[in-house]
């Protein structure tokens, strides 16, 4: 087993629907230009995926190498927030609610001639509703097609908790071993992190143990190092231009969830999920996209409204101007929230997260 420190000291309109530039003074609506009904509108687009931030050096293919590794975690541990730093871009969304990610996520980082393919999975957990159920399923099954090896986060503030036991025994079961990321390290005080590591080499599945931290860099880059030095030497698996395997109009979903979890207090985040119904090029190059917030009563609603409507301006502010930046072009972005009392029990719902429906 070895443990590698990071090199720097971690130091309405109608029956329901409420659009939310209708809650606004000259909001969304308005900056629609007057070509809006123009024929040459793409009307069944944002199935592309998200470029990497820059191209990758060009690489002869017989000198390519390729990983396949998931990363795995109690919820909260910070995965999103390592594969996207290792893209080098957002792929996955991030927020301090446990949670976040519900479904497996790839995201794609070069590194030198190694093409290193992460799959982000959402926490695990003893699940208790059935989306928690999908949840950790599909963590499970991320974990399973790992091919290259498998990164076990551990938040470092927080130690070996019941979650980390509950993962460390279902590897045991299968005869696992993984990498130990100890991450967060800049919450925690130097002189406790190798009593810490040398506790996590006690649960005997570790090879090495790794100590970073996801939200400042330090010790990313040895992580990659090490990764990019296991990868199998065969052409890159997915095409150069390519830094995740989700279609654009999912990542639009993701990033409007984002802010509601953001914005969202308690449960009720947990309560609702987000689905881009339409997505329509417009011929001045911008991005018309209608999404739909559900959520499981009308008492959700209005707080995800919230008072004339603020709360949902706000979220749909913020998302617009992420999704600019990430398209590089106007978008326009109409959000409708509706009462779907079931939809945690509903099959569709599942396929659009990108979930198996468990039974
Ligand atoms: N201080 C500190 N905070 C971090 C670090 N990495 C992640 N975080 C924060 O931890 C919280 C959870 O991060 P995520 O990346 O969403 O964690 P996750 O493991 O993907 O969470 P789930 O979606 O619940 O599975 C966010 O508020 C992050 O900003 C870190 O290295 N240091």
């Amino acid at each position: 087993m070895t443990i590698e420190t990071p090199g720097k000291t971690p130091g309405t309109p109608a029956e329901g629907e409420i659009r939310d530039e209708d809650l606004q003074e000259g909001g969304l609506a308005s900056d629609l230009d007057d070509d809006w009904d123009d024929d040459d509108e793409d009307e069944d687009d944002g199935l592309d995926m998200l470029p990497p931030p820059e191209a990758p050096a060009s690489v002869p293919v017989d000198e390519q190498k390729t990983g396949f590794f998931a990363v795995i975690g109690a919820p909260n541990a910070g995965k999103s927030t390592l594969v996207n730093r290792l893209v080098g871009s957002k792929v996955s969304i991030v927020s301090p609610k446990v949670q976040t990610t519900r479904s497996r996520i790839v995201g794609i980082a070069m590194h030198g001639p190694a093409q290193l393919v992460f799959i982000d999975t959402p926490g695990i957990f003893r699940p208790k509703r059935r989306l928690e159920k999908a949840m950790v399923q599909a963590a499970w099954s991320g974990a399973g097609d790992a091919g290259d090896g498998l990164l076990m986060m551990i938040d470092a503030k927080r130690g070996i908790t019941d979650d980390v036991r509950l993962i460390v025994d279902g590897l045991k079961a299968e005869g696992r071993r993984a990498w130990a990321v100890l991450n967060k390290v800049d919450l925690l005080a130097r002189e406790k992190l190798l009593p810490l590591a040398a506790e996590v080499d006690g649960l005997g599945i570790f090879d090495r143990i790794f100590m970073i931290s996801a939200e400042n860099g330090s010790g990313v880059d040895d992580l990659a190092d090490a990764l990019a030095a296991i990868a199998r030497k065969g052409p890159w698996m997915y095409p150069e231009d390519q830094a995740s395997d989700v279609p654009l109009r999912f990542l639009a979903a993701e990033i409007v969830r984002e802010k509601l979890f953001l914005s969202l207090h308690e449960e009720l985040p947990y309560a609702l999920t987000v689905e881009t119904e339409a997505w329509t090029e417009k011929p001045d190059g911008s991005a018309r996209i209608d999404q739909v917030v559900y959520v499981q009563r009308e008492s959700h609603r209005k707080i995800v409204l919230g008072a004339g409507g603020r709360t949902i301006k706000h979220v749909g502010s913020a998302a617009r101007t992420e999704l600019q930046q990430i398209l590089e072009r106007r978008v326009h972005l109409f959000l409708f929230v509706k009462v779907r009392e079931s939809w945690a029990d509903d099959p569709e719902r599942y396929r659009e997260m990108n979930l198996d429906y468990p039974r």
